[in-house]
């Protein structure tokens, strides 16, 4: 009698034990003090990057080189003094915190290590540190809610170039965004209603860090996926890559989650550079249209950024109220980041553990 060998199940066994996981965070950098030189040098890499300043090789070295380099460089110094804390800059500060709380809540099947896209510490040396864990993959988070090509987009093509001479390269997870994530919305939902047991606000300000129009319409090889207009008041499966949609679909789900009635908020777009068109409303005009209608008292939100920096504690927190308070409001509160808070450690974990979720 012949016997027929059925298929087994694939034994999982040997990969779980063999398996180890390099999880590599990644924020957009600051400069390593804030002295002038530093700042330079930091301001250098950073808009010498051609995604971010995306015009020719040569008219960008001129404006880094002619322009920001001895200009806008001491300026930046004196708001990075501003900001600058006893352990730094906070941007990095809660970067090392968090990666200590990720790395204890995951376990020892994980190495997470923090880089910085600009500066230190560098992707380069996390990813050299990350290779000699001999790892069975490598999740790389940046740490930017919503998709661009300016801050997500130059991550992985960082990461992308250092690892692409490796002679053994492990399976590579890029997270796209996660301005959905239900633990990234309720951060920030939970800080709100904080606020608001404090205070009746007239109004809720979502400000977002800009962008030139010109990068997202270049991201579009399909067509034209966006007017800069209504067409970002719904996320679908078109635009579901327009940075201007996945900010208006943030404010949606922040709105949502704390019952803020329509008409009662604004989403808005802030720290324009140059003369081109930057997406629309820009903050700096939003808000005295917002006084001229009677406003007093707004909260105001940075949903792009997990971590307090340049741009929400000085931008939103001191020269918006500043504006605000020149325009006849008289109470403007910034709401802070995540930080280092349980719930964005959470969310790491969750978007690290179960990629579809
Ligand atoms: C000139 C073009 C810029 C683009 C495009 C841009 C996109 C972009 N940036 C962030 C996140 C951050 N940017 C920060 C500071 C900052 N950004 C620009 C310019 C562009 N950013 C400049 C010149 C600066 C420095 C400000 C100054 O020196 O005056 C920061 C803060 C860093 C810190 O140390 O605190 C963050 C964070 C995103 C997410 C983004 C695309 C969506
Ligand atoms: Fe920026
Ligand atoms: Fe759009």
């Amino acid at each position: 009698m012949s016997t027929t060998t059925l298929a087994q199940p694939f034994d999982t066994t040997t990969l779980n034990e063999v398996r180890k996981t390099g999880v590599l965070i990644v924020n957009l950098g600051t400069p390593d003090s804030p002295s002038v030189p530093d700042v330079r040098k930091y301001l250098r890499q950073f808009l010498m990057d051609e995604r971010v300043i995306d015009i020719p090789y040569l008219n960008r070295w001129f404006l880094i080189n002619l322009v920001i380099a001895p200009f806008r460089a001491p300026k930046s110094a004196k708001v990075y003094k501003q900001l600058w804390r006893p352990d730094g800059s906070p941007l990095k500060t809660y970067g090392y915190s968090v990666k200590d709380k990720l790395q204890k809540v995951l376990g020892e099947n994980y190495v997470v290590e923090l880089a910085m896209r600009y500066q230190n510490p560098s992707i380069e040396k996390a990813l050299t540190a990350l290779r000699k864990e001999c790892l069975t993959e490598i999740i790389v988070v940046p740490f930017f809610p919503q998709y661009a090509s300016a801050s997500t987009g130059s991550v992985y093509k960082e990461v992308m170039r250092v690892v692409k001479d490796w002679e053994v390269l492990p399976e590579i997870r890029f997270v796209n965004r996660f301005l959905e994530h239900p633990k990234f919305i309720k951060g920030f939902v939970d800080l709100g209603k904080k606020y608001m047991a404090q205070h009746d606000y007239d109004h809720f300000v979502f400000s977002y860090h800009g962008l030139p129009e010109r990068q997202i319409t270049k991201g579009d090889v399909t067509g034209h996926f966006c007017q800069f207009g209504s067409c970002c008041d719904k996320l679908d499966h078109r635009n579901q890559h327009c940075y201007r949609a996945q900010c208006f679909e943030t404010t949606r789900l922040l709105v949502k989650g704390m019952g803020i009635p329509e008409g009662k908020y604004t989403t808005c777009f802030q720290s324009r550079l140059g003369k081109n068109p930057w997406i629309k409303p820009y903050t700096d005009e939003v808000i005295p249209e917002l006084t001229k209608k009677g406003v007093k008292s707004a909260l105001a939100f940075s949903p792009a950024f997990v971590a307090d920096c340049l741009e929400t504690t000085i931008e939103v927190g001191e020269e918006y109220k500043e504006l605000f308070e020149k325009e006849g409001g008289q109470h403007w509160q910034l709401v802070e980041s995540l930080n280092d808070s349980d719930i964005w450690v959470e969310c790491l974990e969750d978007i690290i553990k179960n990629p579809a979720a």
